[in-house]
Order: C-alpha cells, then structure tokens, then sequence
C-alpha cells in the first residue's frame, strides 16, 4: 500500500483527491493537512473534505507530524508558496512529492528544483491525461503549420482562481513558443491601448474568471482564410486528481529529480 500525505485538504482539490484516494487499490491515506489557522485543522479529515463518511484521521497543520505516520508520496495542490515550503520540509525527509499547485515564479519554481536534487519531484501544472496529449498536438501542429499563423492561447477558470494565467496555459504558451523557434519575449499577455498591428511572431495569451467553469484552455492558429482551434475542456476535477494519484505511484520510483506530467504518462518531453 503506498502510504500517503495530501495537503489542503479541504480545497477543491484536496478534497477531490481525498475521495478519490480512497477508491484507489494500493494507496492508502496516513496524513492529511490545512493551513495553520484553517478550520479543518483538528477536524476528521473526511469531514473537512466534505465527504459522506468520516476518515479517522485527524487533519494537521504540521506537513513533518503528517509524514511521520510512514509517509511514502505527499500530494500538494495548494499554493506555489505552500508548495516551496513542502518541498524544502520533503526534501530534507526524503519524502518523494507530486506537486500540483500553479503560481510560480521564476524563484519559487528553482526553489522546487533544488528540493528536486535530493527527492523525485513531478512538478505538473496540469495532471489530466487530457490536456497533456493537447499540449504535444498543439507543439505539432505549431510545428507543422509553421509561420504564416498566428498563435494565440485563451484559458478561462472558475471566479475563485487567484492565478492568471493559469499554469497550463503558460505551459502551452512555453511549448509552443520553443516548437516555433520563439522565446519568452515574445509572449504577449492581454493587450489594452494604441499597441499597433500583431507582430507575426507573438503568442499572445489570454485569461478569462468566471463562475464555476473548472478549466478550459484553446490554442488558435490563425491563417489566412483558415483558422485551427485546439479545445480542451475539464468538466470535473476528478481527471486532475486521477492523473495526480497515477503521477504518485509513478513518482516512488524514480531517481531525485524534477519529471512532469508527459514522463508519468511516456508521452514525448515538449519542453
Ligand atoms: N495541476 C493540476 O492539474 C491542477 C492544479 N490546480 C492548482 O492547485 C492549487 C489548488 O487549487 P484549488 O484546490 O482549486 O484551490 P483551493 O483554494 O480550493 O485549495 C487550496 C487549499 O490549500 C490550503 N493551503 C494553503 N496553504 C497551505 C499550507 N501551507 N498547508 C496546507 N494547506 C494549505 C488552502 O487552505 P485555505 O483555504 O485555508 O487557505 C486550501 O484549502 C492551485 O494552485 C491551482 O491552480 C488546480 C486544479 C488542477
Ligand atoms: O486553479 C484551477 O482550478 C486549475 N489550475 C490549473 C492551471 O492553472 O493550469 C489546471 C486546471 O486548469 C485547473
């Protein structure tokens, strides 16, 4: 049984996690975390997830009294700052992590590779098998089609996500601006005034809030007379949490260092 932690617990995705971990053969819950200050702190688990039945386990606020129930893996989906500070406390266990929290910048993500050097870290800003085959379609076809489109990439989430944009979309953006020979000056997030014509080798990013939408991104190419749209659209996050389980097992036998999602799943490395 593969014993494992999940963080923010009672989050959107802690708690889908929570659920789904518990359907899972061959993985078993032993610890369970919140915030310092959350409500869910000393609650049930199951309870601070909103599940039907009660866990028997008690969420804590301390990541390192969670993993010395025997912990093998910790899943993360809470914040790149909490993620940061997981990952150093992980590291110096020698707990290996699948961190799916989005946010970071260029200090928190090398504050996560140097963790990577003394455990494995899949560090995946999106864990759904779904998307992960759009982002090698949309290297492709960005290889394919070439110059002569222009590339534009449009994400839009739920009114509750504090990131923009979202991580996947910054993924595609990054991925399809190495397909294309372009570098991350050419990224154009949102546009307002007296900007002048597109410049041909923009990728131009773009971010809708609203709702409860869970997380929908499209890559456009747009030609002459013809345009390509990439779609892809999570309507649950139960795909998010079934790729983060897969990425779990996956990631205890692997050598320290820093893998993503197209590793876990042997699709072709895009970036
Ligand atoms: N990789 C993927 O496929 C996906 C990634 N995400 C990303 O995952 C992250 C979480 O998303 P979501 O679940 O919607 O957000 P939520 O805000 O619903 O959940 C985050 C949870 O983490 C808790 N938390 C914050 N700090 C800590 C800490 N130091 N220790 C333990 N728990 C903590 C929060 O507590 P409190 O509310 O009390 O602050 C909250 O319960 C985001 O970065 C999001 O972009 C989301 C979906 C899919
Ligand atoms: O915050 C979310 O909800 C999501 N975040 C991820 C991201 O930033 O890419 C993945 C998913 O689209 C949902």
């Amino acid at each position: 049984m593969l014993r494992t932690v999940i963080t923010g617990v009672s989050g959107r995705m802690g708690s889908t996690l929570l659920r789904l971990a518990r359907s899972t053969p061959g993985l078993t819950v032993v610890g369970a975390t919140s915030r310092t200050g959350s409500p869910a702190v000393g609650q049930d688990a199951g309870t601070a997830a909103r599940l039907s039945d009660p866990l028997g386990l008690a969420v804590l606020d301390d990541l390192g009294k969670a993993i010395d129930a025997g912990a093998q893996v910790v899943i993360d989906f809470t914040s790149a700052e909490a993620s940061v500070e997981h990952a150093r406390l992980c590291a110096v266990r020698g707990v290996p992590m699948v961190i799916g929290s989005t946010g970071f910048s260029p200090d928190t993500r090398s504050e996560v590779a140097s963790a990577s050097m003394s455990i494995p870290i899949v560090l995946a800003p999106n864990t759904s098998v779904g998307v992960n085959v759009v982002i090698q379609v949309a290297a492709e076809l960005a290889r394919v089609l070439g110059e002569g489109f222009d590339v534009e990439v449009l994400e839009t989430h739920h009114n509750k996500k504090k990131d923009a944009p979202s991580g996947t979309a910054l993924r595609l953006a990054e991925v399809l601006a190495q397909s294309l020979g372009r570098t991350s000056d050419d990224l154009v997030f949102a546009r307002k005034g007296w900007l002048g014509a597109r410049a041909p080798q923009e990728i131009g990013v773009q971010a809708l809030r609203g709702g409860d939408v869970v997380g929908e991104h499209t890559v456009f190419f747009f030609g002459e007379g013809e345009r390509v749209e990439l779609t892809h659209r999570a309507t649950s996050r139960d795909q998010f949490a079934k790729g983060a389980l897969r990425a779990a097992n996956w990631v205890v036998a692997q050598r320290p260092g820093i893998y993503d999602m197209a590793d876990v799943l042997g699709l072709k490395r895009t970036a």
